[in-house]
């Protein structure tokens, strides 16, 4: 019996709605309580007092007399007084001792409930068992995360995502090539790290053009309502008193504001965030001699935040050292020095040589040899693999199984493998085709004649601003120049389709742009820097729309960068930019995932001067127009000098034109060759692996096809009281119903919504919701049927012939919860398990008759009185099981928490030791991570072993 003591907490189980009650006074033979609900005292024989001590756990939440609410993490016993422990809605943390809670009653645990006979219907307790089996075998699948996104299932994607994402704190540079969807894989690592709860804040960096396709990107993709931060919108805020920075979780803005202000630099600094994305991050320059704005302001913000993301489909553009410098930003320890940074490269050499016998099936050379046992090192393992790698039979799996893991080892030990991700499509098929169409033009006199007065190669890209700004007229280079009749010839030639026509400067995009609107009629319109972000979206949106649109879309350079417009087949190149890295970024906006067709890429191109320079070198040297050139950069790099003295010859030197295209030519077949064997195959195997992109597509496959889901939604639909109608033959509708239970339903707008459960329904209809288990309707409903006592009490009655009629038992669902701050990620090694035992008035165990999916429920409904009747007259019956449960649960409790532990010991052990391996010959892995992942693993083990058995919910059944 326990202990009276004042202060105390207690309820009467007769009268349940006095509320909870005080304990003022405990003598020899009786007690005194006060009931503040109802401002009564009264007093108890001590013998026989039907009390019930009023507890609350873990997990569980409790208001105090003011009306605050406490979550709980834990509970403290003062010489039998409790003090709960937690935090509050906001997250501060909060103490409240038991005297001070509110008297209203809060009976919310099942024992309290079934002991005052408070009963939930049996549809909800069902839901509740569904709900809490979901969790369990939800929260460490492998898919979790990946799969309720509204993205085609692609390989690569999914691989670098399941690996990034799985990182505590990920600094990773993402850089496949032009249009293979570093956005995507962005969205994915911040999905599945959201609702992993390994972050919650992120702060996301683009250029002011792709703000808002990020901002729908996010939304439509990955249900991540980002708030977008505009000088405007921070204005605003600060004017209400709020820090702009702090006021939303999930924050999108444009690094050219922050160039703008460095006040909200200050700001945005000063706000705490756990995850940085930049794209496009090619745009931070550095070099030895200077630093630039942007690169220095982000360099401050990823030395305070502990997870970073950087973009770019062009590592390499300004050369070795722009690479170098966003490598450097990411772990400034490891990449310190340039020169070393270059010399370790070569190192790799060997180990590159060693692997390409192995993926080409070749024996083993001996240099190769030497270069494993020097980068593996010679623990028997690696030796044992050795021999079997090395076996003549080609046949044997044994040897082929060897070899792949030798690969895996070796490419694990690549200087910059575990920073960098790098697709290209030449590893990754199923991209269209490119088909180059050039028209040769006549150089205008006019242009011609320019030519000895321009000394900048670039502006001599541009013939027709340097006329217009010489002539001082508007635009009147449009009547004389060629190529304006050839575009408008090549559009016209094909009626309907939609064109993409890319030009180097923003007057140029303008003046083109209304000459044909108004002198030719041609639905056409313009995307450049002058425009506000609301025009360049209105006009991107206005070419993208496939019934109404314009058939013609005018872009400056600016237009060259992360948009999408694979939905038009035809770019027209009205110049050449000075770099193939642009050239490749202009392509890209049609060569990227999705398009469905042959890229048709219209070139005009004058036949003297320096767009023919440029036209033959990428033509001809690069070959860059039938695909991206990964060695590109650097034989630009390379012949940098004798380009621009070219570009700037007044006329033509066919002759040294030839030889420079020539020389280009050969050196990019070596570079392309060696980037081929080297480091690139090496870059390659690490950005892709096919069996865990497999792992995870199955993965993925299996919750997606899961015919409970949409089961559990029918029950919720039912039980909250929404409507939920079969629409086509994989969507249905939803409506909030006449008499729905909820004020409102998470996520269901008044006006209902459609969803499908097919993927590729979803990417055809986006107007439709990809239902899945990571819907936030899903994850809502999950979150309200588990807050709070939802369905955790019920009674039925059962047929058993073993029992006669009128027996009680018990069926209580225990469950195992560790409470860890969220970056342990206890829930993947324990999630919330379910122990399940029935007890019979003995309180002896028998679940082993009563299999859950087996018992024979009869439809005998007991209206409420009844109920209430049966559970209070035989109240100490359910007492004695629900103690003798409890004991019974012990021991399967043990055991699953050992089988947990032991599970995330093996876990974390296996990758401490592969982290430690790599440390000693791949100096990229930091410290630090297998510091972080050592102190994680024990202290899971102590949070682990605390866990205990929580009674979540149970089931009187009455043999009928
Ligand atoms: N898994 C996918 N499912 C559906 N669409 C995708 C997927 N991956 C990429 N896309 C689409 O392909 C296009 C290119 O993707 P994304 O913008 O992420 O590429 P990127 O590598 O960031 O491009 P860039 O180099 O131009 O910045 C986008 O329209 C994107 O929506």
């Amino acid at each position: 019996m326990e202990q009276f003591i004042p202060g105390q907490r207690w309820y009467s189980d007769n009268e349940p709605e006095l509320g909870l009650a005080l304990v003022l006074s405990v003598e020899a033979r009786q007690l005194r309580l006060h009931f503040p609900a109802i401002d009564e005292d009264r007093i108890y024989r001590l013998q026989d007092a039907p009390l019930t001590r009023f507890r609350s756990l873990p997990h569980e939440s409790v208001f105090d007399i003011h009306g605050m609410k406490l979550h709980i993490t834990s509970v403290e016993d003062n010489d039998g007084l409790l003090v709960y422990h937690g935090h509050d809605d906001q997250g501060h943390a909060r103490q409240l001792p038991e005297s001070e809670l509110d008297s209203r009653l809060q009976l919310s645990r099942p024992r309290d409930r079934l002991l005052s006979g408070r009963i939930d219907p049996a549809r909800l307790y069902q839901l509740r068992q569904t709900t809490r089996t979901m969790q369990n075998e939800l929260l460490p699948d492998p898919a979790r995360g990946l799969c309720g996104c509204r993205v085609d299932l692609i390989p690569h994607q999914l691989y670098i995502a399941h690996e990034v994402a799985r990182r505590a704190t990920p600094r990773v540079l993402l850089a496949d090539e032009v249009g293979l969807g570093k956005t995507i894989e962005a969205g994915l690592i911040m999905h599945k790290q959201l609702l992993d709860e390994r972050i919650s804040r992120v702060l996301v960096l683009v250029p002011e053009t792709l703000l808002h396709q990020w901002l729908v990107e996010m939304l439509r993709r990955f249900n991540l309502r980002f708030s977008l931060l505009d000088e405007a919108r921070c204005e605003g805020l600060s004017e209400a008193g709020e820090k702009p920075f702090e006021s939303e979780q999930l924050v999108l803005c444009s690094l050219d504001m922050f160039m703008r202000s460095p006040v909200y630099q200050q700001q945005v600094l000063d706000a705490e965030w756990d995850l940085l994305v930049v794209d496009e991050a090619h745009h931070l320059d550095w070099r030895l001699e200077q630093i630039s704005p942007e690169y220095g302001f982000v360099e401050q913000l990823a030395a305070r935040i502990p997870a970073v993301l950087l973009l770019t489909a062009t590592p390499e553009q300004l050369g070795a050292a722009g690479h170098f410098a966003r490598l450097r930003l990411l772990d400034p320890d490891r990449f310190f020095d340039l020169d070393e940074f270059l010399e370790e490269e070569d190192l790799y050499q060997p180990i590159i040589r060693a692997v390409n016998e192995l993926l080409d099936d070749q024996p083993l050379s001996h240099a190769s040899r030497e270069a494993i046992h020097l980068a593996l090192g010679q623990h028997p393992t690696f030796a044992r693999l050795m021999s079997r790698a090395q076996q003549s039979d080609h046949h044997n799996p044994d040897r082929d199984k060897a070899r792949q893991q030798l690969i895996h080892l070796l490419v694990d030990r690549h200087g910059t493998g575990r920073v960098l991700f790098r697709n290209t499509r030449a590893a990754i098929s199923g991209f269209p085709e490119r088909q180059r169409h050039v028209t040769p033009l006549p150089l205008p006199e006019a242009y011609a004649s320019l030519a000895s007065d321009i000394s900048e190669p670039e502006q001599r890209l541009m013939p027709e601003q340097v006329w217009q700004q010489q002539a001082d007229k508007p635009a009147t280079w449009l009547t004389f120049d060629p190529r304006v009749e050839q575009a408008i010839a090549i559009v016209r030639q094909h009626r309907g389709e939609k064109f993409l026509l890319i030009c180097a400067h923003a007057d140029t995009a303008q003046a083109l742009d209304k000459y044909l609107r108004e002198r030719i009629g041609l639905r056409s319109t313009v995307f450049h820097e002058g425009l506000s972000i609301i025009e360049r979206d209105r006009a991107a949106a206005y070419f993208a729309d496939p019934e109404q649109g314009a058939q013609l879309l005018i872009c400056s350079e600016i237009g060259s960068e992360g948009r999408n417009f694979q939905f038009a087949h035809h770019l027209l190149l009205f110049d050449l930019p000075g770099h193939p890295d642009l050239l490749e970024q202009r392509i890209g906006r049609l060569d990227r995932i999705g398009q469905t067709q042959v890229v048709q890429i219209h070139l005009l191109v004058f036949e003297h001067g320096p767009q023919q320079v440029l036209f033959r070198l990428y033509d001809q040297a690069l070959n860059a127009f039938h695909r991206p050139s990964a060695a590109g950069a650097t034989v630009f790099a390379r012949f940098r000098e004798a380009i621009d003295r070219l570009l700037l010859l007044p006329g033509d030197d066919v002759d040294q034109l030839s030889t420079l295209v020539n020389e280009a030519a050969a050196c990019h077949q070596q570079l392309a060759q060696q980037l081929e064997q080297g480091r690139d195959r090496l870059l390659e195997l690490n950005s892709y692996r096919r069996e865990e992109a497999d792992y995870i597509h199955r993965a993925i496959t299996r919750l997606e096809n899961d015919p409970r889901l949409l089961e559990y939604l029918e029950t919720a639909c039912d039980q909250f009281g929404v409507e939920l109608e079969p629409h086509t033959a994989d969507s249905h509708v939803m409506h909030p119903g006449t008499h729905m239970l909820m004020e409102q339903f998470p996520g269901l707008p008044d006006d209902g919504l459609t969803l499908t459960r097919s993927r590729n329904t979803a990417l055809a209809r986006e107007e439709w919701q990809f239902l899945s288990w990571e819907h936030p309707m899903i994850r809502g409903i999950m979150d309200r049927v588990l807050e709070d006592r939802h369905g955790n009490t019920a009674l039925a009655v059962i047929r058993h012939g073993d029992y006669p009629a009128g027996t009680l038992l018990l069926e209580c669902h225990y469950i195992l919860e560790g409470t860890a701050p969220r970056r342990l990620q206890l829930p993947r090694y324990l999630p919330p398990t379910p122990v399940r035992r029935v007890v019979d008035p003995r309180g002896e165990d028998c679940t082993a008759r009563f299999p859950a999916d087996q018992l024979r429920l009869l439809p005998a409904e007991l209206d409420k009185t009844t109920r209430q009747k049966i559970l209070r007259a035989r109240q100490s019956e359910l007492r004695h099981m629900l103690d003798s449960a409890g004991a019974l649960v012990e021991a399967p409790a043990r055991e699953i928490l050992a089988s947990a532990e032991q599970r995330m010991r093996g876990l974390l052990d296996n990758e401490i030791t592969r982290l430690q391996h790599l440390a000693q010959i791949n100096p990229n892995v930091r410290q630090g991570e297998i510091t972080q992942l050592t102190t994680q693993r024990d202290t899971l083990s102590r949070h682990i072993r605390q866990v205990q058995p929580v009674l979540d919910a149970a089931r009187v059944l009455i043999v009928g």
